[in-house]
């Protein structure tokens, strides 16, 4: 199914595919944590859709998926945090030969701090860092997204595991933790779409302030 979903896809441009080849070639088996082709043009539409002056990034690697968000911008900023200096140096270059760096800023350092520091309502938010931090950023990013502003999640199927009940492993049980306490929010609209390994959809409800 996965792959039938990507061939009927919208493809990644040479730019894209060009960014998957050297994250590749460059980080080998940490190039897996890439978002996947279709999640990408899907994020380059939700963001044409939402029109955000404001989007946040927290995981940003080596710059595919802020590729994707800051191509569906109209005047607003992408802001990237990540703790990795070596392997967003491949993301700022990319920035930049996609004509992209003044509408992207990159704060390095752990996303706790960063995230509390960062001082803005954030209209649309995309979170795909590490995984054990995720209840941490939720809560701060929901705490920070204006009231109808939305939040994606990625990974949040775990490869289908958190729905197997013969499955106990630390990390299935604390994605299962993360979507029970997304779910049980009253502050929040949400909606798990199977799309590559689980991407949850999360509207902070308007009447929110
Ligand atoms: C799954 S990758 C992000 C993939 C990226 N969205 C893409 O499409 O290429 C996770 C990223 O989270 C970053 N990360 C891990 N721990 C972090 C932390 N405590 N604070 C901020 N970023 C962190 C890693 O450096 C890594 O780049």
């Amino acid at each position: 199914m996965a792959r039938y979903i990507l061939d009927h896809s919208t493809r990644p441009d040479p730019l894209l595919a060009e960014l998957a080849a050297e994250t590749a070639a460059a980080t080998g088996e940490s190039a897996e944590m890439q978002i996947s082709a279709d999640q990408g043009t899907f994020l380059t539409m939700v963001t044409q859709l939402v029109a955000p002056r404001v989007a946040v990034e927290v995981g940003t690697f080596t710059g595919y998926s802020s590729v994707c968000i800051a191509r569906g911008l109209s005047g607003g900023t992408l802001h990237c945090f990540d703790v990795s200096e070596e392997w967003t140096s491949i993301a700022r270059r990319y920035w930049h030969k996609a004509g992209l760096a003044d509408r992207v800023t990159l704060t390095l350092g752990p996303a706790q701090d960063t995230l509390s520091a960062f001082d803005q309502p954030i209209d649309l938010a995309f979170l795909d860092a590490d995984k054990p931090g995720y209840p941490a950023y939720y809560e701060l990013l929901v705490g920070k997204l204006r009231p109808g502003g939305l939040l994606m999640v990625d990974n949040t199927l775990w490869t289908g595991h958190v729905a197997d009940p013969d499955r106990h492993d630390a990390s299935t049980v604390r994605m299962r933790e993360f979507n029970d306490l997304v779910a049980e929010d009253p502050r929040v609209t949400v909606v798990i779409l199977p799309l590559a390994d689980g991407l949850t959809m999360i509207r902070k409800n308007p009447d929110l302030s």
